[in-house]
């Protein structure tokens, strides 16, 4: 215990030891990480809290959603040492008992937003009006086709992927029976204040004034100690089914990113981490939204990017999912069968020196059908240094770890793209 204490001490000290190669003059980045970081903030106006919101979305994805497949012990120290310093408190961490709740509670209801006006939640999930593409990956012309729809949108849906439908119906069903296990059951499994995996409430809420109509379980590695909390003696089927989807999920990671860094002309040292199992980072984080009674005054997943290099997502057949796009606003992203969607992260968007997107999303609510999602986020390993891969211009972020980017981004919340950003004359 006392060396597991001295390990992550060490790795602190040599962590801080490195945030000292900042480009960023140390006081002024402190000055901005405070600006960009005041967890519990009042807002005074709409347009100061949809800044906040905007500035927070960038560390969602890094929170929660990333792992070290063999090394689930140093990734857990790891996202505990970058949570050490903003520990959760347990209402942060406790979802709301959805199942007795029949208004709408103050505690959950968001205040609506000029994007909103413009978009008018009523329609999000109208037909009209732009979309992200849809691409067959046995098109011949399907790495140009992702490749576009990397750099217009940083997302796009995907069919004819390869994974089987078995897979997709039977991770959905194993969602389902989680979230509609009663409250105290699930509590068996929550997160830990500075914990990485399990039942709670999104790890960005703190950030927000306003909770999420929102359920989250977060797998990294093997779900079994998690799951033997809530079925003692029926774990197996849950475990095998997740292992089943991560092991599916991570084969069509590896491919799409093969064809993006094929796209970018990356070179075959530098994609070499991709097939070295076991030492990528993933993740699995399945996501309910309960029926809201009052959905346009709620929020299921506040405005955010994840961190991974793509995540790739199923979702139930309800719509909800939003992308962000400028001069569109925020998009629908219909619900397709058999189609899944994939978004590019934080850490595509480093190594593509901005050419492609990370997608700014949200979830929106509904009023009669239950929403569920499992998202599985893929990039490299923690210990793998980011740097714009291949340059046809001068680089727009320093170098660094996968792993200090996570604590970047588990300190400062929002705005670690800035952070990291060169300062250009
Ligand atoms: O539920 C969804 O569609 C999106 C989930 C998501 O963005 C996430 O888990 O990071
Ligand atoms: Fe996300």
């Amino acid at each position: 215990m006392c060396q597991l204490r001295e390990k992550e001490k060490t790795n602190r000290q040599l962590r801080e030891k490195e945030n000292t190669n900042f480009l960023i003059p140390v006081v002024k980045r402190k000055k901005r990480e405070r600006e960009l970081a005041q967890p519990h903030a009042t807002f005074s106006t709409r347009k100061e809290l949809k800044m906040k919101q905007e500035s927070a979305f960038t560390i969602y994805g890094a929170n929660q959603h990333f792992h070290l497949a063999s090394c689930n012990f140093e990734m857990a120290t790891t996202l505990s040492e970058a949570y050490r310093d903003n520990p959760l408190h347990l209402h942060h961490i406790i979802p709301l008992d959805f199942s007795s709740i029949r208004t709408l509670p103050d505690s959950h209801a968001w205040p609506q937003s000029e994007d909103d006006d413009d978009n008018n939640k009523d329609n999000y999930d109208n037909d009209d009006g732009p979309c992200i593409p849809i691409i067959d990956l046995m098109d011949p012309n399907a790495i140009e086709l992702i490749g576009l729809a990397c750099e217009q949108w940083g997302a796009f849906q995907l069919k004819n992927h390869g994974i089987p439908l078995n897979v997709m119906e039977e991770v959905e069903e194993e969602a389902k029976r989680l979230f509609n296990l009663p409250v105290n059951r699930k509590l068996k499994a929550l997160r830990s204040g500075g914990g990485a995996t399990g039942y709670g409430r999104a790890r960005i809420s703190p950030f927000f004034p306003k909770h999420m109509w929102h359920e989250g379980f977060t797998i990294m590695g093997s779900s079994c100690d998690d799951a033997k909390k809530m079925w003692p003696n029926d774990y197996a089927r849950f475990c095998n089914t997740m292992d089943n989807y991560q092991n599916q999920m991570k084969m069509l990671a590896e491919k799409l990113t093969n064809m993006i860094f094929n796209l970018l002309g990356v070179s075959e040292e530098q994609k070499a981490w991709i097939n070295t199992f076991p030492q990528l980072c993933e993740a699995v984080q399945l996501n309910f939204y309960p029926c809201c009674p009052e959905p346009n005054r709620a929020m299921g997943l506040a405005p955010h990017t994840d961190t991974s290099l793509l995540t790739i997502l199923h979702q139930n057949q309800t719509n909800g999912l939003q992308i962000f796009k400028e001069g569109a606003g925020w998009v629908p992203v219909h619900p397709h069968p058999h189609t899944l969607v994939v978004h590019t992260g934080d850490i595509l968007h480093i190594l593509s020196n901005s050419r492609f997107r990370c997608a700014l999303h949200r979830v929106m609510v509904n009023g009669l059908r239950q929403r569920y999602s499992m998202a599985y986020f893929y990039g490299p390993p923690m210990d793998y240094v980011l740097s714009p891969l291949v340059l046809h211009s001068l680089p727009l972020f320093r170098s660094l770890s996968v792993k200090e980017y996570i604590g970047i981004k588990a300190k400062n919340l929002g705005g670690a793209l800035n952070l990291i950003r060169m300062l250009q004359n």
